[in-house]
């Protein structure tokens, strides 16, 4: 059994892999006697994380930090300081180039921040772009604005606003939609498969037609990392 954990900006997420299976787990009640190894990726503050390592040296597991390479496997970096690309982008990355194999893909992970990133067929990373998650959109501006307001039932829709929480709401949605309309003129011509992952993912996803949804995107770039970096 494999321990695969993924710390981002909000929060600290967990994930067992097991004979191909990756369920999500609860960190407080592991089993450790069945991890044989611990495979973690890092982008936000590290607390919780430490306190994960420090358990996984009481029960002797091996610990591993997915970290961001020019090339792997054939996949290649955009970056020319790829340390500075982001671990999750880098395993999402990792992850479409592997279930998606010689296709064109624009990647998107909603999670604190929208990363945007584009892939080509020959396992070429272009780049891509870092917005503000659908929330830290509406909270900049509730939180830095007397009268914009949002309030907690108004759903996320293209539509256009006709209050203040739909035009607020929209419009972090269709500026985040419009980002990745933006990605896909830099594979024009060549349909890319729009891939999404996230917490909002299942939102964005609504909005291309033919785009899917992968909740466990990053986890499967990060237990494929291990296996193209460890056997
Ligand atoms: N289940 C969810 N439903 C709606 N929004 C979510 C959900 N999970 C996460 N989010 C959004 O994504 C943000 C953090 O999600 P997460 O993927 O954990 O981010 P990170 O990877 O940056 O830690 C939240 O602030 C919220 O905006
Ligand atoms: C953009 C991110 C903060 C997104 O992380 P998250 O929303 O998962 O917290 C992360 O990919 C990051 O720290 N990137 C470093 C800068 C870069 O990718 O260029
Ligand atoms: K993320």
């Amino acid at each position: 059994m494999r321990l695969l954990i993924d710390v981002g900006n909000t929060a600290l997420k967990a994930t067992l892999y097991q004979q191909g299976e990756i369920k999500p787990c609860d960190v407080n009640t592991l089993p450790w006697p069945q991890i044989n190894e611990l495979i973690y990726a890092c982008v936000g503050k590290s607390d919780q994380l430490h306190a994960l390592l420090a358990q996984a040296n009481l029960h002797n597991v091996p610990c591993f930090e997915a970290k961001v390479s020019k090339e792997l496997g054939g996949l290649q970096c955009a970056y020319q300081h790829y340390d500075n690309l982001g671990i999750d982008r880098w395993l999402a990355l990792i992850a479409v180039f592997t279930l998606w194999p010689q296709q064109n893909c624009i990647v998107v992970d909603t999670g604190t921040a929208t990363t945007i990133d584009v892939l080509t067929a020959q396992g070429q990373h272009l780049g891509g772009w870092i917005l503000p998650g659908l929330d830290l959109m509406t909270r900049s501006l509730t939180q830095n604005t007397q009268r914009v307001f949002d309030d907690q039932h108004t759903e996320f829709s293209n539509q256009l606003g006709v209050n203040t929480p739909n035009g607020l709401k929209n419009g972090a949605l269709v500026a985040t939609i419009g980002a990745v309309e933006q990605a896909k003129l830099h594979l024009s011509g060549k349909k890319p498969q729009l891939i999404f992952a996230g917490g909002y993912a299942k939102l964005l996803q609504a909005q291309f037609s033919g785009a899917v949804f992968d909740s466990q995107l990053v986890m499967k770039g990060l237990n494929q990392w291990y296996l193209l970096n460890n056997k």
